[in-house]
């Protein structure tokens, strides 16, 4: 299934142009140790350049998304080390990204399990799913964007209790806070996920590329700016062969068939 040791890596059959990464460090609960950490972000991107793909999914295992960054590889290094390597820059990688990233959280989403799930576009969680920042427990803060994405997510409130106290959120809180768009039972979890994934995987690439942006512009600019980026960019959707398409589809009562260009 895949050349990777610490991941899986897949194209089901049941969701056409989704490629799935499915963390596999079942001993550790997924922690994130550099090599996981190193062929998540290869897969990732091997598929974000693949035309064939039209979105991506990261899953874990039924106990846990990820309980974090490797504690037992992070412990011993000392300061000159993690601020040369910069440690944990490769994960920004992540975020660049043109094909949307949906996350399907089940277990535990702990520490840089929380933050990879953030890094997502889409999250979607099982019922089993809990979300927290426990750095402070092991004397240190978050280090992948996890102060940063969970209080825009949830809110200063919320993210200052959680990553002051490593207090952890449930599925149902998690929803309520914006931090997830959906629970869904642990047992269709992936495969609710692969379908929602295969619906946006069948739109125009180029306009779900657009769309992503547009979001994402928010989080960076103010109100004023973000929407003249977006009509820009909506404007800009009118030189694609899809607008055509989509448009054209709709006035002659039919289903699109996007060309991805
Ligand atoms: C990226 C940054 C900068 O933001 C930093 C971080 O991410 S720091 C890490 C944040 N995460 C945590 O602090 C969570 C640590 N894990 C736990 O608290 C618990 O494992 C648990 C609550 C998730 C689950 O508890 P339990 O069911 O009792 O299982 P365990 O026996 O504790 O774990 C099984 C096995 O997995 C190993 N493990 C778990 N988490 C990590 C981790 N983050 N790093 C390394 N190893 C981890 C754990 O040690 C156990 O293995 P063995 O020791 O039995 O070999």
């Amino acid at each position: 299934m895949s050349e990777y040791e610490t991941i899986l890596v897949d194209r089901p059959e049941s969701a056409p142009r989704v490629g799935l990464i499915t963390l596999h460090r079942p001993k550790a609960l997924n922690a994130l140790n550099r090599q996981l950490m190193l062929e998540v972000v290869e897969a990732a991107t091997a598929f974000d350049r693949d035309p064939e793909i039209g979105a991506i999914v990261i899953t874990g295992s039924e106990r846990a998304f990820a309980a974090g960054a490797d504690i037992k590889e992070m412990q011993p290094q000392g300061f000159p080390q993690v601020y040369v390597d910069d440690l944990f820059r490769d994960w920004d990688r992540l975020a660049d990204l043109r094909t949307p990233l949906i996350a399907a959280v089940a277990g535990h989403a702990l520490g840089g399990g929380c933050e990879l799930a953030m890094l997502c576009d889409i999250l979607l969680a099982a019922d089993t799913a809990s979300f927290g920042q426990p750095e402070i427990r092991l004397g240190v803060i978050p280090g992948i964007g996890g102060s940063q994405r969970l209080t825009r997510a949830v809110g200063k409130a919320k993210a200052m209790e959680m990553c002051l106290t490593g207090r952890t959120m449930k599925a149902e809180e998690a929803e309520r806070s914006g931090l997830v768009s959906r629970i869904i039972p642990a047992a269709e979890l992936l495969d609710e996920a692969l379908k929602v994934a295969a619906t946006i995987a069948g739109f125009s690439a180029p306009i779900v590329a657009m769309a992503k942006e547009a979001v994402n512009r928010s989080y960076e600019s103010t109100l004023a700016e973000g929407i003249r980026f977006e009509r820009r960019l909506f404007h800009s959707t009118f030189a694609t062969a899809d607008q055509k398409e989509g448009m054209g589809a709709f006035v002659e009562k039919r289903t699109p068939a996007f060309g991805h260009h």
